[in-house]
């Protein structure tokens, strides 16, 4: 799950985008990168780490230009070699930069195709660097030396043809204009906003509504699954439906986990959606375990706090706060090792042990994949001396692998994949386990919008809504992209950092 962001301002946009790129840190933490545009020259900068690590005082003064798109990175395809950090830049047709959120399904079909038939050159493993081709490829088959309104679109819908599972893009075309896309199914989310300034109206797409709040921008509106945006390098702003067939399929997954609270992602406030998480899984809790006598309801912060607030409010029970988060650590599920993630559960969370001694509590999560977390806290709390240790998922289980940007390739990976629910209890430790409902859980987010008919939930139903993933897929990702498999890619990783510097 990356984070996107783009500006066509009226001054230098840098700092905007560096502003926009810490609000969506929490989308990718692996890599970041800025480009930006002044008279036809690109500036970039981009390698691995976070935000604040990649962008010093020295790459931001050389970041000129009133232009500019940026990216936060989360590997779900290729490597994390920084060779991999985005934005892509390609020099022909114009000169484009690319920056994407999502994963293609059919990556390695177009990379052989843009080879054979477009004599297109790909230097990594990444399907970003994929996509930028083909669009370049379809704004080249247009052969105009100045390509106009009708041209930019033209080339997102044959992308659209092309193209497979998610994506939500922002692209820069040298010296011409700025677009955005989203893939017809509306899988990723991507959102933009306008400001007035003294010079005239500045546009801004991003990932989440907060980049574009946060920085003074007012929302203007979602982009529809298969629409696109193009601001022209005057300024003016065009959209336009480029899909044949939309569908609107957002990830349900953005709701439980990635987005941040404050976000609004198709019309549906995130924080409130989680609350009704937290407000129905109590339902259930009351329904099928009136049984469990519970002495307090515990968070597991960050993402949980909002549901299990509004649970233990319907319950009726006392909310505390059992464990503190190291503030300086970040997201563990989107760190890219089992290793890793494992070790930082332990530094992130610590328990303050007068809360849980002789106590039943009930500790909440939005979701568990892996289950390393809910393992580490479930003992946690045992050490503490807890009486009981109930836990409560604001998702239902985590059974299939996920193929639109979320790296989770690999069903045997999933604590949840082939197990009952009282196995999954047995192995975490845990007194009692209680998930929530998927009709529940797709209630929560559709009460904040009725107009949309259904979810990508395919990580908890195994039905992929773009209709081309088969156990085949399925067990060639797992293949190729295990924990070993990628660790094995990461060492021999040789790929030179090519033209992207
Ligand atoms: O079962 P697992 O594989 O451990 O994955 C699920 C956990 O990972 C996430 O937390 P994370 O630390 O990434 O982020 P947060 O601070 O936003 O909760 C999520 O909120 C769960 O706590
Ligand atoms: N999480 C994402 O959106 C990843 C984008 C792209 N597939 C990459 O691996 O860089
Ligand atoms: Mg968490």
């Amino acid at each position: 799950m990356c984070g996107i962001v783009a500006i066509a301002g009226k001054a230098p946009v840098n700092q905007a985008l560096y502003d926009a790129l810490t609000v969506l840190q929490h989308r990718g933490q692996d890599a970041a990168g800025i480009v930006t545009c002044e008279s036809g020259r690109l500036f970039l900068r981009k390698d691995n780490g976070m935000v604040r690590d990649v962008f010093h005082t020295r790459h931001m003064l050389r970041l000129a230009g009133h232009f500019g798109i940026g990216h936060v990175r989360y590997p779900t395809a290729g490597s994390s070699s920084s060779a991999e950090a985005q934005p892509f830049y390609v020099n022909s047709p114009y000169g484009i930069t690319l920056a994407h959120n999502g994963n293609l399904t059919n990556a390695h079909v177009l990379a052989k195709d843009i080879f054979r038939s477009d004599l297109r050159h790909v230097n990594t493993d990444s399907d970003s660097e994929v996509l930028l081709n083909i669009l370049a490829h379809e704004l080249q088959e247009r052969r105009k030396f100045i390509p106009e309104v009708d041209d930019i679109f033209a080339a997102v819908a044959g992308v659209h043809k092309r193209c497979k599972g998610a994506y939500a893009v922002v692209a820069m075309i040298t010296g011409y204009g700025i677009v955005g896309f989203r893939d017809p199914n509306g899988i990723r989310p991507i959102i933009f906003g306008e400001r007035d300034t003294p010079e005239g109206t500045e546009y801004i797409i991003a990932s989440e509504s907060v980049a574009i709040t946060s920085l003074g921008f007012r929302v203007v509106r979602d982009l529809a699954p298969g629409e696109a945006v193009f601001i022209n390098s005057q300024g003016r702003l065009f959209t336009r439906q480029c899909a044949e067939n939309p569908s609107y399929t957002p990830c349900i997954f953005e709701h439980v986990y990635f987005a941040r609270p404050d976000s609004i992602i198709d019309n549906i406030s995130v924080y409130k959606a989680r609350l009704r998480m937290g407000e129905k899984l109590a339902q259930t809790i009351q329904r099928e375990h009136p049984d469990l006598r519970i002495d307090v309801v515990m968070p597991i912060p960050d993402t949980s706090r909002t549901a299990a607030l509004e649970l233990a409010n319907q319950l009726n029970v006392k909310y505390r706060e059992g464990f503190m988060k190291n503030r300086y650590i970040g997201r563990t599920f989107i760190m890219p090792g089992q290793g890793q993630r494992k070790k930082s559960v332990r530094q992130k969370l610590n328990p303050i042990e007068l809360e849980f001694a002789g106590k039943n509590v009930l500790l909440v999560d939005d979701s568990i994949v892996r289950g390393t977390t809910c393992r580490e806290i479930i003992q946690m709390a045992r050490d503490a001396g807890a009486s009981k240790v109930y836990f409560a998922s604001a998702a239902p289980a985590v059974k299939y692998p996920n193929v639109y940007g979320i790296d989770m390739p690999a069903k045997s990976e999933l604590i949840a994949h082939g197990r009952s629910e009282q196995e999954v209890c047995e192995l975490i430790g845990a007194d009692a386990l209680i998930y929530q409902k998927l009709d529940d859980l797709i209630a929560a987010a559709r009460e904040g919008n009725p107009d949309i008919q259904a979810f990508d939930c395919s990580v908890f139903n195994g039905e992929y809504v773009t209709g081309d993933i088969d156990d085949n897929y399925l067990d060639a990702l797992q293949a190729s992209r295990n924990d070993s498999a990628k660790n094995q890619k990461e060492k021999g990783s040789t790929i030179v950092d090519l033209a992207n510097g």
